[in-house]
């Protein structure tokens, strides 16, 4: 039921693989939700882990560490009014759903949107170079190479962004919050 003490905000989780476009789509979205004086803020997992997740690394356990503070963090800008855009790959189905958990906990909007870009396209795309580096044998343990990508299999919402352009991403997920607000009022 909504009461004058329900959240305003939401949360909106961008999942996939690195290069799948989750950094860009969330740009076109808050970009979309500014122009009409809607408060949107991005939380993004590289500058994310400069700051909350410095010292975190690659392994399972700091990967899940990294999601469980960014899901905290997404939840009080929520709560606050905020609609949060995360652009965290979030590998694992567990700690994805310890986060939706969190939310649900305090009655907050979550909405999981899975930026299904495959392998092959992102590692073209290759925006940072990673996919090159792994390559080149750099390092190991690059999600969805050789290291575990749990893609959501009920999602919220699932961008195919080799087929459909960046505007078309960010106005399927605009029209989701809007659906989700008008049901919730916020
Ligand atoms: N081994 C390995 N695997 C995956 N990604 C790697 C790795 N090493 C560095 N990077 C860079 O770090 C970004 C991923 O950080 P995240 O916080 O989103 O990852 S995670 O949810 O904790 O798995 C990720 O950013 P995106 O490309 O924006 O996804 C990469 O640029
Ligand atoms: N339809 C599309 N949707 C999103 N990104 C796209 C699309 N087509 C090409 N790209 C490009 O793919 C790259 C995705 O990089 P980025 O958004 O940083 O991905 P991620 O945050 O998932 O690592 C960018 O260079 C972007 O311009």
């Amino acid at each position: 039921m909504i009461s004058d003490d329900t959240p305003r905000g939401a949360t909106v989780w961008l999942t996939g693989l690195p290069s799948s476009g989750k950094t860009t789509i969330a740009a076109a979205v808050a970009t979309r939700l500014r122009e009409r004086g809607q408060r949107a803020e991005i939380l993004d997992g590289d500058d994310l882990r400069r700051t909350v997740s410095a010292g975190l690394g690659f392994s399972r356990a700091d990967r899940d560490e990294n999601v469980r503070r960014i899901g905290a963090l997404a939840a009080s800008l929520a709560r606050d009014g905020a609609i949060v855009l995360v652009a965290v790959i979030a590998p694992y189905a567990a700690a994805r759903a310890k986060v939706r958990d969190l939310h649900a906990a305090s009655g907050i909007a979550y909405l999981e949107v899975y930026v299904a870009t495959p392998l092959d396209v992102c590692a073209r795309r290759d925006a940072k170079g990673l996919y090159q580096r792994h390559a080149g044998g750099e390092f190991v343990g690059l999600t969805g190479v050789d290291d575990p990508y749990e893609a959501p299999t009920t999602p919220d919402l699932r961008l195919d962004t080799h087929d459909d352009p960046v505007e078309i991403s960010a106005k399927a997920v605009d029209q989701l919050l809007g659906a989700v607000s008008e049901s919730r009022q916020f």
